[in-house]
């Protein structure tokens, strides 16, 4: 898995290459858009939780009795950006079905791009957990720097930003304005256009899972 430096993990497999084209393409629907958000959501997080830490369980099998590898006791939060990072959701939560999920409410100004928060709720014990941010788009980095921040005030120690697709501006704001954050994307992408969109990018997220447009 190449890691583009020690904070930014590009996740270039073939099945997830694969995938991220499809949801590029202008030709596809909700219904499969919103599938592939999810089938994504699951392989990144298998990503951002590798370095997880093991302990030794015993286990009988119908065999005999052995010694296996179980997580150690690491509690962590999903925490979505709304809209689109509900999308994520569903995915995140069928590979750690114990995690808390926390909430952000942010939208993007169309003309300044300036991120406007409009809901926080997390997790009671949210600064003891690895807080997992998600969202599908990083593209100035406003939106997600903002999340950072609310975090950070609440104590939380181990932040993980998953996205789908980065413009490396994005990139560049989140890992200035903190620094421990690291970063799991599945694309690096060319840039931003005058309406900060990503280029080629796969257009407006929380649109295309939710069918608003
Ligand atoms: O990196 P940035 O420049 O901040 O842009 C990225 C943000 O913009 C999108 O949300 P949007 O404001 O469209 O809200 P939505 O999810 O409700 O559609 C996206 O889901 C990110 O949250
Ligand atoms: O390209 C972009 C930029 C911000 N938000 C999106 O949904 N897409
Ligand atoms: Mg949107």
């Amino acid at each position: 898995m190449p890691h583009v430096s020690n904070r930014v993990t590009l996740i270039d497999h073939p099945m997830v290459q694969h995938k991220l084209a499809i949801m590029r393409s202008v030709h596809t629907g909700t219904k499969q858009f919103r599938e592939l958000v999810r089938e994504l959501a699951l392989f990144e997080g298998y990503e951002a939780t590798r370095d997880f830490p093991l302990e030794d369980i015993d286990v009988e099998t119908p065999i005999c009795e052995t010694v296996c590898k179980r997580i150690a006791g690491r509690k962590v939060a999903i925490i979505p950006i709304l809209r689109a990072g509900l999308g994520m959701v569903d995915g995140m939560l069928e590979l750690i079905p114990s995690a808390r999920v926390g909430h952000l409410g942010m939208y993007r100004d169309e003309v300044t791009h300036e991120p406007h928060p409009y809901y926080a709720k997390f997790p009671a014990d949210i600064d003891q957990r690895i807080c997992l941010i998600v969202d599908p788009m990083l593209a100035t980095g406003g939106s997600a720097v903002d999340a950072i921040q609310s975090l950070r005030a609440e104590g939380v120690r181990d932040i993980r930003l998953l996205v789908l697709v980065a413009a490396p501006e994005g990139i560049e704001a989140v890992l200035a304005s903190d620094p421990d954050v690291r970063i799991f994307t599945c694309a690096i992408d060319e840039g931003l256009n005058e309406a900060a969109y990503i280029v080629p990018g796969l257009g407006d997220a929380g649109d295309r899972i939710f069918g608003t447009k």
